[in-house]
């Protein structure tokens, strides 16, 4: 679903003309299949936003491929990019990006209303994911009305409204106590097993990490080891 070829990535910083360069990730192979979970761990700075920031094409990598569900993304421009993201890709991250004038009903909607869905099926789809996420109540409040946790939940709620056949999520429960997150790792794992969406969840909390497949640990930009739950082969890292 998401391959991973040879990819390593530098940043460059400081003033033009004297700019350093700073590796990050180092010949990394990965290969995520359909319908898995998997799990990046590693230390503060090893490099895990990198690599979801590459799979998600906000950032290109410094050489190598990467593919999504069979297509080069590797040379996509800006546009193709914005066009894939909406048809495939959901995100869930540490920052909720929710628009403040907007209510948590209007900015869940916001997808359906990209992809150009009528009123009463966007009301429809909108009000069946805020209550499945526990925020249906919440539906006219705005961001600065809601509790970090509850901003989460909207959130969660947009990132799924297209039903992406693929998730991103940075720390997706980091701002959630433990009931909202036993709720939120329920329906991640629904969505796994009933629709297939395929997850990568990159995670410091052994809770998340312990509803993955697989787990993938990066250490100083070098993809240390990858392991699946029992001995299924077809959990094996390439
Ligand atoms: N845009 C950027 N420009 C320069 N350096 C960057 C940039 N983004 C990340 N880095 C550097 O790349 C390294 C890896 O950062 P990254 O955010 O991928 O780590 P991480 O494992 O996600 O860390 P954390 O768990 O703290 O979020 C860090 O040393 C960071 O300073």
């Amino acid at each position: 679903m998401i391959e991973m070829l040879r990819i390593n990535h530098q940043f460059a910083i400081g003033k033009k003309g004297k700019e350093r360069v700073v590796p990050v990730l180092h010949d990394i192979d990965l290969h995520v299949r359909e319908g898995e979970i998997v799990a990046i761990v590693g230390r503060s700075g090893s490099g895990k936003s990198t690599l979801l920031n590459l799979m998600s094409g906000y950032i290109r990598p410094t050489s190598g491929e990467i593919r999504v569900a069979g297509q080069s993304v590797t040379s996509l421009s800006e546009g193709e990019w914005a066009n894939f993201r909406l048809a495939r890709l959901g995100f869930m991250f540490q920052s909720f990006q929710l628009i403040p004038s907007m209510t948590a009903f209007e900015n869940a909607e916001l997808p359906l209303v990209l992809k150009g869905l009528g009123v009463s099926e966007r009301r429809k789809r909108v009000m069946e994911l805020l209550e499945q996420v526990g925020i249906a109540d919440y539906a006219g409040h705005y961001p600065g009305e809601l509790s970090g946790g509850q901003q989460q939940r909207v959130s969660v709620a947009r990132s799924l409204m297209l039903n992406p056949p693929i998730v991103l999520a940075d720390e997706p429960t980091g701002s959630l106590d433990s009931d909202n997150e036993r709720q939120l790792l329920a329906l991640i794992q629904h969505l796994n097993q009933d629709k297939g969406t395929t997850f990568v969840l990159i995670t410091h909390d052994e809770q998340v990490a312990s509803i993955a497949h697989r787990t993938v640990n990066l250490k100083d930009g070098y993809l240390l080891n990858a392991y699946g739950k029992g001995d299924n082969p077809a959990h094996e890292v390439h």
